[in-house]
């Protein structure tokens, strides 16, 4: 077994799933993940994006090579690896699911009440991320009297307040409407960016990839050549570097 490369926080080689009706998720894919990055995997749709995220995050078991900060977790037991998963990573969902009896902030607290923190700093810190997600005046509310959007910057603030070391974010913004998408996600980016949390985005959207630091894409099931263009726009030049996927 060699180990991969220092500098990469997450590392994959030769992964390779397979669904119970034989359909294949994934054929072969290889990626490192560099500290505090934001890493787009883009693709269209079925092309196995959200399946690559489920075998980095370790929550389906695929054969090959899976690597947190140098430490094999594809050889990890089942509740290792659900340690590991609850107490360094975060995922968002391209639907929101919250705990329906919870209200919202104690939604957004779970993550950290999870890995011990206090019932009253807990809070304080999903009001802190509530109020960045815009959220904040609903923190009382229950999911059922918030609109699906609203829901799913709850999901996002649940995600980011407890600063994991690695967060995994399939298609975040779906459910929100287009005018929300590019502030939400840019709150995210940014809240990523200012707390070293390392980002894998899953997006069909070209706009969405353009504000990761890199990209790369998925057809099939495999991985395709990306290629590198320089920024597009100030904004993204700030946010991280543009680019677009050619595949072959
Ligand atoms: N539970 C499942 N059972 C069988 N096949 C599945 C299952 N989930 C996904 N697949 C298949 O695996 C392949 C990859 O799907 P995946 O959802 O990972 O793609 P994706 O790029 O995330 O797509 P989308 O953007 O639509 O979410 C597709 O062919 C899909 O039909």
């Amino acid at each position: 077994m060699v180990a991969p490369p220092d500098n990469d926080v997450l590392w994959a080689r030769s992964l390779q799933y397979r669904y119970d009706d034989g359909s294949p998720g994934l054929s072969g894919v290889s990626l490192g993940v560099r500290e505090s990055e934001i890493l787009a995997v883009g693709g269209p749709r079925g092309s196995g994006k959200t399946t690559l995220l489920r075998c980095l995050a370790g929550l389906l078991p695929a054969a090959g090579e899976v690597w947190f900060n140098s430490v094999p977790v594809h050889t990890m037991s089942p509740v290792a690896r659900e340690r590991l998963r609850r107490d360094r990573f975060g995922w968002v969902d391209p639907e929101p699911v919250l705990v329906p009896e919870l209200t919202v902030w104690e939604n957004a607290a779970l993550p950290l009440m999870l890995r011990g923190a206090g019932r009253g700093r807990a809070r304080t810190v999903a009001l802190e991320w509530l109020e960045r997600l815009d959220i904040g005046e609903r923190a009382r509310s229950h999911p059922a009297e918030l609109t699906h959007a609203e829901r799913q910057r709850v999901c996002i603030a649940r995600a980011l307040a407890p600063a994991p070391s690695l967060l995994f974010a399939d298609e975040p913004t779906a459910p929100l409407h287009r005018a929300d998408r590019a502030h939400v996600l840019r709150t995210l980016i940014t809240a990523a960016r200012s707390h070293g949390i390392t980002v894998v985005l899953a997006t069909h959207d070209p706009q969405t990839a353009a504000l990761a630091d890199r990209t790369v894409s998925l057809l099939d099931g495999r991985r395709v050549r990306t290629v590198h263009l320089p920024p597009v726009s100030a904004t993204a030049e700030t946010e991280g570097r543009a680019t677009c996927s050619l595949s072959v």
